[in-house]
């Protein structure tokens, strides 16, 4: 009897315990944001001055991404410690190379002083080519967290997305990342910020994004530090579509900003831009995982979708709104101007239309890839796509291949050219004396130029000034201009370089960071054209021009370039039974020639003796047979040696 008394007293304590640390665990959750999760509150009754919509902005690999997964993990949006990494880079290549190529959004909720917030968070990429994206996010933003890391200090592309989001008016919290590292030094970065940027130290954050130090006083600041954005409620229905994507079974998913009014489910829309109606199947926010609601109202980010069948009709910077009902529509963005272009066409032409429809499904969600149609004699029909830069063309490809399985081969990447012609009747009856041209075949007649003018770009360079000679040879050669030089501190130097776009695209930012240990940074922007000497070099097999291989360099570079170029080919090229002349030339004058020697079968190895004559029969019939081979080899390289050329 005593037994079981004592044993019911000991398993009363052990419930009472057990029930006390669940109020304190649920207490702990709740001011985490846990408890959202079973009582997830009515997001369309959130109130404007509660919301905040910003972005994180960096350079590249200075801890966005892990940024974002803390803030998530802290408001209760994920859950702690479950190996979250880079939860908000979710495309395959985004996991594979490390880097945020898309801009995602997230909702977190955050209490601040027993009041319950709704930040929109949006992650934008790092990377210069992808520098749009960042652009196309601050314009739904009031505020961003500019994050340096503070072993490297300011960086290339903080300069960039610091005037970036300047020129937007947007509100700038700075924060020092990764203060956990050994080389760490916080007070060094700060001073850079207050040298460079005008900041105030006091308002400067430090935090490890790795260690979680420091995510409440990021939160805070969001909350006190950023206003809500400017929008009515009782007004018209008007949302600003910056961003889409493609569901396979729902079709296209606009993501917008609510900037007035409220919009349901079942309503219908239209698109200011396409002026096509549809009727709303399904709204959803974004906590990251796609939660589905009722209504969405103004200030808040999130996706509609409403059937959209082709990525047409899903125009960035379109303004969204109710059908029947009359809006101002907003500010759009400025065109993107692709900066590098290359052709692109199947392995196959049986593989042509999966191809197609790969990369119509693929621009959906990548708007700055501008397309236009192609066709080659050698590779058949394909696309001439233009990219922001080169590591935008790779993930592209790369893209293709890892989300619709569709095999492409890339040609040489190219820049666009502006050439004016010499006046004739014709162009002075069309007034098309200027024309632009990003492909090697559409080059006009050496006689028929007046005037050439190849896309400059402005680089900033900021390199330690144990680098600098090096940096600035690598400048020099490229064909580059200085335009300053200024110190950020006693160690760090900042360069700015007027460079041909051509110069860079290829692989400037590898050699760089070679050079200086990995040690220097580079950004860019366009400069817009000026006038150059530059010229088209033809690739000739036996006397034939193959127009695929041509390309436009700079006169100064075209022996070097030609050079190298038919001695890739000698190596790429099989042997074959002529003898095969590879040639680079401009115009008529040879530049480089390599020869493949052919095979030499000995027609005569069977013969024993005998007469003169028969050896004589025999090498005329094999003289007489290589004339015909000839002709035939003039005119048809082997496909894989186009692909083996044209691959980087
Ligand atoms: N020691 C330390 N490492 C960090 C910290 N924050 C991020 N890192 C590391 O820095 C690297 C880059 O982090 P990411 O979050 O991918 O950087 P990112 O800025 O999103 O990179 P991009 O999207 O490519 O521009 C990763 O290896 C992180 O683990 C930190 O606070 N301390």
């Amino acid at each position: 009897m005593l037994l079981k008394h004592l044993c019911l007293i000991s398993y009363s304590r052990y419930c009472y315990r057990k029930l006390k640390l669940a109020r304190t665990c649920s207490g702990l959750f709740a001011k985490r944001g846990y408890s959202e999760r079973k009582e997830a509150p009515d997001f369309a009754q959130f109130p404007v001055e509660r919301i905040r919509n910003f972005s994180i902005i960096a350079h590249v690999d200075h801890g966005k991404s892990t940024l974002a997964d803390r803030l998530l993990e802290h408001t209760g949006a994920i859950k702690p410690n479950s190996g979250n990494n880079q939860v908000l880079d979710k495309l395959q290549v985004e996991r594979e190379r490390g880097i945020t190529v898309k801009a995602q959004t997230a909702s977190l909720l955050y209490e601040y002083k027993n009041e319950q917030y709704l930040l929109n968070l949006i992650d934008t990429p790092g990377h210069v080519d992808f520098s749009n994206e960042v652009s196309r996010s601050l314009s739904a933003c009031q505020g961003v967290i500019l994050l340096v890391d503070s072993n490297d200090g300011v960086q290339a592309q903080t300069v960039a997305n610091f005037y970036l989001a300047f020129g937007s008016d947007l509100i700038i919290i700075p924060v020092l990342n990764k203060i956990d590292l050994k080389n760490a030094d916080p007070d060094r970065v700060t001073k850079q910020l207050e040298s460079l940027f005008d900041m105030d130290p006091k308002e400067v954050l430090r935090v490890s994004a790795k260690l979680g130090l420091g995510m409440d006083s990021v939160l805070e600041a969001i909350v006190t530090r950023l206003p809500p954005p400017d929008v009515n409620r009782e007004a018209r229905f008007r949302a600003f579509l910056f961003d889409s994507s493609f569901d396979r079974y729902r079709g296209v998913l606009s993501m917008v900003l609510v900037k007035d009014g409220r919009l349901k489910v079942g309503e219908n829309i239209q698109s200011c831009h396409t002026k096509k109606q549809y009727e709303v199947k399904s709204l959803s926010l974004l906590r990251p995982q796609e939660i589905e609601v009722n209504e969405l109202v103004a200030g808040q980010i999130g996706l509609i979708g409403c059937n959209m069948r082709s990525s047409q009709e899903a125009h960035i910077g379109d303004t969204i709104h109710l059908s029947g009902q009359q809006v101002e529509a907003l500010p759009g963005f400025s065109p993107i101007k692709p900066m590098v272009f290359a052709g692109v066409y199947p392995m196959d032409q049986s593989q042509q239309i999966n191809l197609r429809n790969a990369i119509e499904k693929l621009t959906l969600n990548d708007s700055a890839v501008s397309v236009e149609l192609d066709n080659s004699p050698a590779l058949g029909q394909g696309w001439r796509l233009g990219f922001l830069g080169l590591l935008h063309l790779e993930v592209f490809s790369q893209r293709l291949q890892q989300e619709y399985g569709t095999e492409a081969i890339l040609t040489a990447p190219s820049v666009i050219y502006k050439v004016k012609l010499q006046p004739t009747k014709q162009t002075m009856k069309d007034g098309k004396d200027v024309i632009f041209i990003n492909n090697p075949a559409a080059w006009p007649e050496p006689q028929r130029i007046q005037e050439c003018f190849e896309p400059m770009v402005m680089g900033t360079i900021i390199t330690p000034a144990a680098y600098l000679g090096p940096v600035m040879s690598l400048c020099i050669e490229r064909r580059g201009v200085q335009i300053s030089a200024s110190n950020i501190d006693n160690d760090r130097i900042m360069l700015q370089y007027e460079l041909p776009l051509c110069e860079i695209v290829i692989d400037f930012h590898d050699v760089l960071k070679n050079i200086s240990s990995g040690y220097a940074s580079f950004d860019y922007e366009d400069r817009g054209y000026a006038s150059t000497n530059v010229v088209k070099m033809s690739i000739l097999l036996n006397g034939v021009a193959i127009e695929e291989l041509s390309s436009i360099v700079h006169l100064s570079k075209a022996q070097t370039i030609g050079k190298s170029m038919a001695l890739r080919l000698k190596d790429i090229i099989p042997r074959q039974l002529v003898n095969i002349a590879i040639q680079a030339c401009i115009g008529s004058k040879v530049l480089a020639r390599q020869d493949i020697k052919p095979f030499r079968k000995d027609v005569t190895q069977w013969l024993y003796g005998g007469d003169v004559t028969r050896r004589k029969k025999l090498l005329a019939q094999q003289a007489a047979g290589k004339k015909k081979m000839r002709m035939i080899a003039n005119i048809s390289v082997p496909r894989d040696t186009f692909i083996e050329v044209l691959k980087r």
